[in-house]
């Protein structure tokens, strides 16, 4: 197994330590969660899940986890889901696997968030990675000469080697934005949220409350009490 891999393995199984019986289960999407689902399954907790994605609802089905709809529930416990970047106050960028609408409007109705990572995704600030914006395909083409003339070299998200763009789980297209660099995340984000035909953009801040970083040694950060963002 890649470094990398045994990495996400190594963050994918700690996780399992804050599950408890009983407990409602936001489940994430991508790689690293593939190995929380499996470590979930092999163990003995009794958790009902509350997924992100088609294809994690498929896996948990594959591995007999027992999933329900999320306005099915009253709360949920925790959710546990992986990270495209993550800076060192626990902010993070999302959505290179499609699914961040369903992973934001989770993981905002999780009493607490864990994100599993391999040490790469860490980063001083963030913007390495393109910041992915779910739109809504009419008018997507003005969104993106509007985020040309911004300066966020932003491309549409394709089904590889073709022009056709990829439909997220809840019809929408998405287009990256490479960035480089992100001084304020926080206007930022107020930026996405003010453009009408963004249904929602992949900057997560102030949601992560426990990043588990898979390695030898499995290291472990909590995030600081946050001061309320002032707004304009
Ligand atoms: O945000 C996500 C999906 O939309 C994933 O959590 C993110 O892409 C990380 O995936 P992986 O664990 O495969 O690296």
């Amino acid at each position: 197994m890649e470094k990398k891999d045994l990495q996400k393995k190594q963050a994918g199984t700690a996780a399992l330590t804050y599950i408890k019986n009983d407990m409602v289960v936001g489940l994430g999407t991508g790689s690293t969660v593939a190995y929380f689902l499996e470590a979930l399954a092999n163990s003995n907790l009794n958790i009902i899940g509350v997924t992100t994605s088609t294809i994690t609802s498929k896996r948990c089905s594959e591995l007999d986890i027992p999933i329900v709809d999320i306005d099915a529930v009253d709360h949920i416990d925790i959710t546990v889901d992986g990270a495209d970047e993550i800076d060192i106050d626990l902010n993070g960028i999302k959505g290179g696997g499609d699914a961040l609408l369903m992973e934001k409007i989770v993981a905002k109705n999780s009493k607490e968030n864990i994100w599993i990572v391999d040490s790469s995704k860490v980063h001083k600030t963030l913007g390495l990675f393109p910041l992915p914006v779910e739109v809504i395909p009419y008018g997507s083409g003005q969104l993106l000469r509007q985020f040309t003339a911004k300066g966020f070299s932003p491309q549409l998200r394709c089904h590889p080697n073709t022009t056709k763009p990829i439909i997220t789980d809840a019809g929408h297209y998405i287009i990256d934005c490479y960035m480089n660099t992100i001084d304020d995340p926080y206007s930022l984000a107020d930026y996405f949220e003010r453009q009408v035909g963004v249904v929602e953009h992949g900057l997560f801040l102030n949601i992560c409350n426990k990043m588990i970083i898979g390695g030898d040694t499995v290291k472990i950060k909590k995030s600081q009490p946050k001061q309320p963002i002032e707004i304009n």
